[in-house]
């Protein structure tokens, strides 16, 4: 694949961007960026990274793959403004939450397409990705693509129906994470510890519970049970969340995302 152009330079394409490449797996000299209007935000990337500006649509015929990458009520216009330049081998990638690849090749015309759920950890190469491809990916086309998103973290080849739930559960999951290391640190100082030191410990804390699951070798009850001394501390702190139903709260959480995620492909 010579030439990348991304169709929308925000928070996810430049994930993507940096990840490739720090890996080296993408050149900066074949990436392409476009937006709707923010000329400054394109500057910063190309000043960063090195990538080229996309001079003009006309040179949307020349690249081999363009990445779907505006907020998705942004897709339609933007797929409209880019089809008449595609030329018909043009392979098209979406992350766009939701969107589906019927409403992708209405656009922009029978083509290869594969929608890819990603996350914003692809910065650092920790995505955890799915991906779903139409019949007009060849072989060679989706080895190509699953590397690409190897580069950037772990990869998982799902039916376009699931994308849904790996929207909601690792498209959105970081924002989970965040949202419980703020909560975390919020208590920090009601039980006498500053902020920057619960961030530490609980940092290297998920990480390490992270790690011990990605052995392999223990499943996360077997692990937790051997934390849970019987009437001590991990007791208490369980009892309060079941008390607190934390279960049905992230279960509410997976299931209202998911949702969302279906009704954007409507919303578009
Ligand atoms: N952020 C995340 O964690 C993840 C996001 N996604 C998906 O990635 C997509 C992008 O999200 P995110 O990067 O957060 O969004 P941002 O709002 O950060 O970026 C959206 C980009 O789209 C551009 N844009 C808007 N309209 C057009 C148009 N008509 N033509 C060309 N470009 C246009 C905007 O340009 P301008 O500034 O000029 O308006 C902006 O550069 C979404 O569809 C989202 O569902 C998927 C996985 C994770
Ligand atoms: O919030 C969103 O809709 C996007 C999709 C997954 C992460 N961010």
């Amino acid at each position: 694949m010579e030439k990348i152009a991304f169709i929308g330079a925000g928070a996810m394409a430049e994930a993507i961007i940096k990840g490739w490449i720090d890996k080296g797996c993408v050149a900066q000299e074949q990436i392409y960026i476009t937006n709707k209007c923010e000329q400054e935000r394109l500057e910063e990337l190309k000043e960063k990274y090195g990538v080229h500006i996309l001079p003009n649509k006309e040179m949307l015929s020349e690249v081999d793959c363009i990445i779907l990458a505006t907020k998705p009520k942004d897709a339609k216009e933007a797929m409209a403004s880019i089809a008449p330049f595609l030329s018909s081998h043009t392979a098209a990638f979406s992350v766009l939450a939701g969107i589906p690849i019927a409403t992708i090749r209405e656009s922009l015309g029978d083509r290869p397409i594969a929608r890819i759920m990603p996350n914003t950890s692809a910065t650092i190469g920790m995505s955890a990705s799915g991906v779903t491809f139409n019949a007009l990916v060849d072989e060679e086309l989706r080895a190509n693509c699953l590397k690409m998103l190897e580069a950037i973290g772990t990869v998982v080849e799902v039916e376009e129906e699931q994308l849904h739930a790996v929207t909601a559960f690792s498209g959105s999951g970081p924002a989970y994470i965040y949202y419980l290391l703020e909560a975390f640190e919020q208590v920090a100082e009601e039980v006498g510890l500053q902020q920057d030191v619960v961030r530490s410990l609980m940092v290297q804390t998920l990480a390490g519970a992270a790690a011990m699951v990605q052995t392999g070798n223990e499943e996360p009850a077997v692990l937790r049970h051997k934390v849970t001394s019987p009437g001590g501390t991990t007791e208490a702190g369980i009892r309060a969340l079941e008390q607190h139903e934390l279960a049905a709260t992230i279960a509410a959480c997976v299931k209202s995302a998911t949702a969302r995620s279906r009704e954007l492909a409507k919303g578009i």
